[in-house]
Parts: C-alpha cells; sequence; structure tokens
C-alpha cells in the first residue's frame, strides 16, 4: 500500500459538499486496494447503512460490476428487528455480506459482565478473524466524530494490524442530523426501532431506549461508553 494515506475534505458544510467529500475520499481510499478488497463494517444501523449507500454509489461509478461487500459482526445478542432490516437490504442492495460469529459458546457465556471480555469476545476477535478470512485491505465504517467524545479528534484513516488493514470513517464529519437528512434524502431503509425510541443501536443487553433531551448515546451501556478508547486499542472500531 502507499504510504501517504488519503484525506478526508473536512471544510465541507452543507450536506451536499459532505456527501461528496466522502466520496471523493473513498474514491482515493479505492486506489488502495482492489474492490473485492474493500467492505464496509455494516451494522443494519444508520450511520454504516449511509456509509455502504455512499460506497454503493461510488463503485457504480467507479468500478461497476465489482462487488459490493459488507461485514457484519453478528454477536448472537442483535435486536431481530437490525438482523431482519440487514438481510432485507443486502438482499435488495445484492450485498456480498460476510456475517462474523464469536467462537465461543454463548449459553452460559457471562454477557456484558466485563464489558471488556465480552466485546473482545464477541466482536473484536470475530471482526479480526472475518477480515483475514476475507481478505479486506480497506474497511469503511459508520464512525462519527460527533457522537463520542473519544472519537472526536479520531483521524479518517488508521492504519491498523491483526490483520493489517487500514479503516476509514468516511462519514466522520456527518451529525446525527446529517445523517437522517440524507437517509430521508435518499429514502434509504432504516430499522424500525429509530421510530420506537432508540437513537443509537448496539447489542441487546448494552443499549436502550434514550430521549431527544439525552445525548445520543445515552441509551448505550455508560460502563462500555467509557471504555471505547481500550477496546479500540485492543482492534474494535
Ligand atoms: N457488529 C458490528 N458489525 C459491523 N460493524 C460494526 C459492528 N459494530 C460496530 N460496527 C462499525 O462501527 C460503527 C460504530 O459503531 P458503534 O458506535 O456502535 O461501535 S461500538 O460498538 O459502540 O464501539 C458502526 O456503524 P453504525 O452501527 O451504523 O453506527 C459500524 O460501522
Amino acid at each position: 500500500m502507499k504510504t501517504s494515506l488519503p484525506q478526508l475534505e473536512r471544510t465541507a458544510k452543507t450536506l451536499a459538499e459532505k456527501a461528496e467529500a466522502c466520496v471523493a475520499f473513498m474514491r482515493s481510499m479505492a486506489e488502495l486496494a482492489a474492490p473485492e478488497e474493500i467492505a464496509v463494517a455494516w451494522t443494519g444501523g444508520k450511520d454504516s447503512t449511509v456509509a455502504l449507500a455512499l460506497w454503493r454509489e461510488c463503485l457504480r461509478s467507479y468500478a461497476p460490476g465489482a462487488p459490493l461487500r459488507a461485514v457484519n459482526i453478528d454477536t448472537g445478542c442483535k435486536f431481530p428487528e437490525v438482523i431482519a432490516l440487514r438481510d432485507e437490504v443486502a438482499r435488495q442492495w445484492d450485498v456480498e455480506l460476510v456475517v462474523a460469529r464469536p467462537e465461543v459458546e454463548l449459553a452460559g457465556y457471562p454477557l456484558a459482565v466485563d464489558k471488556v471480555a465480552c466485546c473482545r469476545d464477541l466482536k473484536v476477535r470475530p471482526l479480526q478473524r472475518a477480515l483475514a478470512e476475507n481478505g479486506v485491505r480497506v474497511l469503511f465504517t459508520g464512525i462519527r466524530a460527533d457522537e463520542h467524545a473519544s472519537r472526536q479528534e479520531r483521524p479518517c484513516v488508521e492504519r491498523r494490524e491483526h490483520p493489517e488493514h487500514l479503516l476509514a470513517h468516511p462519514v466522520l464529519a456527518f451529525t446525527e442530523m446529517d445523517v437522517w437528512a440524507y437517509i430521508i434524502d435518499k429514502a434509504l431503509p432504516y430499522c424500525s426501532l429509530y421510530a420506537d425510541g432508540y437513537r443509537s443501536l448496539g447489542c441487546m443487553p448494552c443499549t436502550r431506549r434514550s430521549d431527544a433531551s439525552e445525548p445520543e448515546r445515552a441509551g448505550r451501556d455508560q460502563d462500555k461508553e467509557a471504555k471505547l478508547e481500550m477496546l479500540h486499542s485492543l482492534g474494535y472500531f
């Protein structure tokens, strides 16, 4: 891979400019790997669905016919509504979907007791295995700078190991409102749970409803929220 990495234009102000900057960034990232080596880390949540839609648009213009690849870590405790949305969109958009599952036996597993150990077993290890087995060299995420303090200074692209790959965040500069505006404008599908009081979706044991007076991620387990930086250093998003 080249040594200098592409940058995301961060001066864009309007939503149209931000979307344009995303596509230009993804297009530059795509010069670093073959289209089959590029995937979106896709939960079926709002942010990564926008990233997937933008990558789809990008592929259509620069590599028509190339597979639209996504990696989903199915921890076994995701909301059924999210899984249903994922499978429906994957079918409609012809997504080449890799579903990574934990190796640990969930029956009897101490779910969400030690947040770091749980995320490591259910998410980090399956992610690393899926990337290695599927030859993913560039992974786009739905990470946004404004969703968590630990993500505010996140670079738009990071060199990661185990296996070696580039983790890139095309919607980093989108706000929560930008994401919804983009979804509505482009008539993108979204999970019904957002209309049922959830603003940020994770695994069921670590997610609750939250209302508009709270921060976006108030419904995520706050013990885990405090450990996001540590999880990132362990190889998570
Ligand atoms: N299970 C799974 N499978 C595939 N990709 C995943 C997964 N978990 C996180 N991600 C990627 O990281 C983005 C941010 O997710 P989160 O903020 O929920 O991460 S975290 O679990 O709280 O650390 C997330 O985007 P959104 O879920 O749309 O926000 C994905 O790009």
